[in-house]
């Protein structure tokens, strides 16, 4: 069984387990042979926004139909608002599904109803008057930035604005978890931006619980608080974002975020030779405290004309900067890559000799 996978902070057990919006035991799922959930564990709090990434076929799609009844676990537990959902029938599940709402890919607007319409339909569901349903649709309409669209059709807006109101649907009975099944995955770069936004800000305004699928490790980056790496039906490694993309550790993680982090330029790690050079190429990871001093002038400083730059960048996740550098060190005083090796861990900064280059110019 996977350990529980949480970020209780400073709260204490009983606070944390108090506002616990989610809770998953040991999940597990098979279809056949297939393992599509693999003992899944998971607590996701109150407020929090919870990436989940994975390739395709890693179990990312299983997990959320779990979590809002879609899809029944063979075993394990699932717990919504300290409430278990597994072995509920379709009427007890009711009131349980409006607790969590969702948005898709491709929105799920009904084209044949006005946007005030399919943003009141989950409140027409549950029974509430006309007059009510709609009050509400337009508080959420004014929410989304869509309060001119009420009595358009949604084959007249554009993908944002259609999901915008997918949001504003999936908010209509004031649930306490939203799903988003990779939402942005069908919008260009700049809605992706505007809709993440979104998302944000109703996560700090409403003070709501969003569960975030993707395959794509920049909507992770841009408002996930915390990441969770799912492969084969497993979590494999879960965090803070920041400090999962600072040192990613399962090669699966490394792999979704190679494109996300600077990379050594590919003519330069083509010709690297494994035991000699001119130059010692190094790579440097730092982040936290870490990455804020002056390390390369104090480098320098130190140990005059032991390295050039060759590659890399600082970034800012949840307000840390997270480095990541290449450097080449000249090896015609073989003692200076080891002092540098000694300088740069004595400051915390994670090191690897990558290899040796004789061609650079
Ligand atoms: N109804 C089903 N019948 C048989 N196999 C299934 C079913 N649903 C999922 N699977 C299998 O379970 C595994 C996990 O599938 P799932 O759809 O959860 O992955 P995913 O991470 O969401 O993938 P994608 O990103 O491509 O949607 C896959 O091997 C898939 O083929």
């Amino acid at each position: 069984m996977n350990s529980i996978v949480s970020a209780s902070g400073a709260a204490t057990k009983t606070e944390a387990a108090s506002a616990e919006v989610v809770r998953l035991v040991d999940v597990q799922r098979h279809f056949g042979a297939t393992a599509a959930l693999d003992g899944i564990s998971l607590a996701v709090h109150k407020g929090e926004i919870l990436g989940i990434i994975g390739r395709s076929g890693a179990g990312k799609s299983t997990l959320i139909r779990c979590l809002n009844g879609l899809e029944r676990p063979d075993s394990g537990e699932i717990e919504i608002e300290g409430r278990s959902i597994v072995g509920l029938d379709e009427k007890d599940l009711q009131p349980l599904r409006r607790r969590v709402g969702m948005i898709f890919q491709h929105f799920n607007l009904l084209s044949s109803k006005t946007v005030e319409e399919n943003v009141a339909l989950p409140l027409k569901i549950a029974g509430v008057a006309r007059a009510e349903r709609l009050k509400r649709a337009h508080e959420l309409l004014d929410l989304v930035g869509l309060a001119g669209k009420a009595k358009d059709y949604p084959s007249s807006l554009s993908g944002g604005q259609k999901q915008r109101v997918g949001i504003a649907r999936a908010l209509a009975a004031r649930p306490a978890l939203l799903l988003s099944d990779e939402a942005t995955s069908a919008l260009d770069p700049e809605t992706t931006r505007s809709i993440l936004t979104l998302l944000k800000d109703i996560n700090r305004k409403l003070g709501l619980t969003i569960i975030l699928i993707t395959h794509e490790m920049e909507v992770v980056r841009s408002i996930a608080d915390r990441v969770a790496v799912i492969d084969a039906g497993r979590i494999v490694e879960e965090g803070q974002v920041w400090s999962v993309f600072a040192d990613p550790k399962a090669p699966i993680t490394q792999s979704l975020l190679s494109g996300s982090r600077p990379q050594l330029p590919e003519h330069i790690a083509a010709r690297l030779s494994p035991t000699s050079g001119d130059e010692a190429i190094l790579s440097i990871d730092m982040a936290g405290p870490a990455a804020q001093g002056a390390v390369f002038a104090d480098l320098s400083s130190a140990l005059p004309g032991s390295f050039r730059l060759v590659h890399g960048g600082i970034d800012h996740i949840q307000n840390q900067p997270v480095a990541r550098f290449f450097i080449a060190v000249p090896t015609r005083d073989p003692a200076l890559k080891d002092k540098v090796l000694q300088f740069l861990k004595a400051r915390s900064a994670r090191v690897e000799v990558l290899g040796y280059d004789t061609d650079h110019v």
